[in-house]
């Protein structure tokens, strides 16, 4: 196995729900410190393929390497403690705490220290400084008191990138980050992924195919399953399969 270009391997990747069979023998390499997009019209299986890459679904078969080791079936927890971060959906931020509180969840998890917002640890002012650090990096210090219901959207997103650096992960996988957002907040969140992204490896699926060509490295195409192609982001745009599977879909 080559982990030591590719961070991730999946090969002969499976999933199926009942009869359904969502994905279709998926094969994809992510280099090491690369950006990587995957893209695909509506229903392609990419949330499925997150889900299986991050533990909340075991493939049905197939292997899945990170750093060449085996992590198909592990749950969410250890595959996390072996480097690999994925988004939090909103729905995972704590609306009624604090945006200092929510990082600080993956700071002490980082630390291996239980989540308790009541008790302090000894070592609790250098995990609140590690997790002021880490809202710095995000653009949100100034927002560090504030209740993460009283956010405007793009800081939510940005609190959830935040919250994903905050467990020091080697790979990180954002879906569809900057969906919803307008041009300037887009361009805003896209500046922070860049930046937040800078010596690790990020794999996103998203939709906007302005985001992938700024950011991205390599895309693989998603259809039916199954990965169309993968290759550099201007190749991808110039190839026919690729333009008829998103045919009346994205304009890409
Ligand atoms: N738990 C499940 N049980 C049954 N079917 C599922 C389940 N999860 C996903 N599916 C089906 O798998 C297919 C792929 O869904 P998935 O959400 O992975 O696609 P996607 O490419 O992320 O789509 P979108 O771009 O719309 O988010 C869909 O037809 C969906 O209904």
């Amino acid at each position: 196995m080559s982990g030591d270009t590719h961070i991730l391997e999946l090969s002969g990747l499976k999933k199926s729900f009942g009869a359904l069979s969502i994905i279709q023998g998926v094969d994809l390499q992510v280099a090491r410190g690369s950006r990587h997009a995957i893209i695909g019209p509506n229903g392609a299986g990419k949330s499925t393929l997150f889900n299986l890459i991050s533990g909340a679904f075991p493939p049905t078969a197939g292997g899945i390497a990170l750093n060449g080791r085996s992590i198909a079936g592990l749950a969410p927890a250890q595959i996390n403690r072996l480097g690999l971060s994925r988004s939090f959906q909103i729905t995972n931020v704590f609306a009624k705490q604090t945006v200092l509180d929510n990082v600080l969840i993956g700071v002490m998890a980082r630390h291996g220290v239980r989540f308790n917002l009541w008790q302090f640890t000894s070592n609790m002012k250098e995990l609140r400084n590690e997790a002021i650090a880490l809202l710095a990096d995000v653009r949100l210090d100034h927002r560090a008191e504030t209740l993460a219901s009283d956010l405007a959207y793009s800081e939510l997103r940005a609190l959830e990138i935040g919250m994903t650096l905050a467990t020091g992960p080697e790979i990180i996988l954002l879906d569809e980050p900057t969906a919803g957002m307008s041009r300037e907040e887009t361009s805003y969140i896209v500046g922070l992924i860049r930046r937040l992204t800078e010596g690790k490896t990020l794999l996103m699926v998203e939709h906007d195919m302005g985001v992938v060509f700024d950011l991205c490295d390599e895309v693989s195409v998603l259809v039916y399953g199954k990965v169309l192609m993968t290759g550099a982001p201007a190749e991808v745009r110039a190839n026919r399969e690729v333009q008829a599977a998103y045919l009346g879909e994205e304009a890409i």
